[in-house]
């Protein structure tokens, strides 16, 4: 069995009276694709904010890579090897593709602000490397023919592969998807899909959120599902989907 990746032990977060997660323990292995679900307001989105630096929990902690995550650190959790995606995609609209990666890529280089003010010789050598990685980066997710459009002027399925691409951008160890599949036509899903795979064969794990159950159960080796902020389930696909639990928590047995 491969390594842990990621241990988070009794996460809870509170906003005013509403609990948003409640003790909520799980482990990630290198290599997995792990799929966390759950209905609307179950926490999803509130684990994803806590893991990457986001919120600071109320309780509990995260271990990742052998270490303690350090709360509300959002450049550290980056530093440390998480990315992430959004549920509503944050890219910078008035810049092109490419300017959208090698933003993501700072985060990985050295030269500071008086290296890019004096535009030294590092600097330069600094710049044309980012702009080599973001290029292939490009070519990676698909979209290298967009590379010097506006990224507002992408399709919403290349907006999302391009959103992918500049977390990327970052080296990551554990890749975050949040509703990667959001507004895509069953095609644009599919092309997500083998992305994503390819993404786990280059060695990076995913962890996902998304709402298209099939995809979940098509794509990730284990499937936590969170309801009312507390994990209610954690297993293989196949036996999730039949968990009386989880489908009493979708009401309606819309998960099979
Ligand atoms: N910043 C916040 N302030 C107050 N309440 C919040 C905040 N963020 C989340 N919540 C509440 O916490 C609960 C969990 O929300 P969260 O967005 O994590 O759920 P989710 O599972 O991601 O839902 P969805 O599938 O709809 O995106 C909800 O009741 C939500 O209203």
């Amino acid at each position: 069995m491969s390594a842990l990746l990621l241990e988070a032990r009794n996460i809870a977060k509170h906003f005013g009276g509403v609990k948003a997660l409640r003790d909520v323990s799980l482990t990630i292995r290198e290599g997995e694709i792990y799929g966390l679900i759950g209905p609307n307001g179950a926490g999803k989105t509130t684990f994803f904010n806590v893991l990457t630096g986001l919120y600071t929990p109320d309780g509990g902690d995260l271990v990742f890579a052998g270490q303690k995550l350090v709360a509300s650190a959002p450049h550290k959790a980056a530093q440390r090897g998480i990315a992430r995606t959004f549920q509503n995609i944050r890219l910078f609209g008035n810049m092109t593709a490419m300017e959208n990666i090698m933003v993501g890529r700072h985060v990985r280089t050295s030269a500071g602000v008086i290296g890019a003010v004096l535009h030294d010789r590092r600097t330069c050598a600094e710049e044309a490397a980012i702009r080599r990685r973001a290029e292939e980066l490009l070519h990676y997710v698909d979209i290298a023919d967009r590379a010097d459009d506006l990224a507002r002027n992408l399709s919403y399925g290349d907006q999302r592969r391009l959103e992918i691409a500049r977390a990327l951008a970052t080296d990551p160890k554990l890749l975050a998807l949040d509703e990667p599949a959001a507004g895509m036509n069953g095609t644009e899903t599919a092309e997500l899909r083998v992305l994503i795979e390819g993404i786990r064969a280059d060695g990076i794990t995913v962890l996902l959120i998304e709402h298209d159950v099939k995809l979940v159960m098509g794509l990730c080796d284990r499937v936590a599902v969170l309801d009312y902020g507390a994990k209610i389930c954690e297993d293989v696909p196949a036996v999730v989907q039949h968990d009386p639990r989880v489908i009493e928590a979708y009401l309606g047995g819309a998960v099979a």
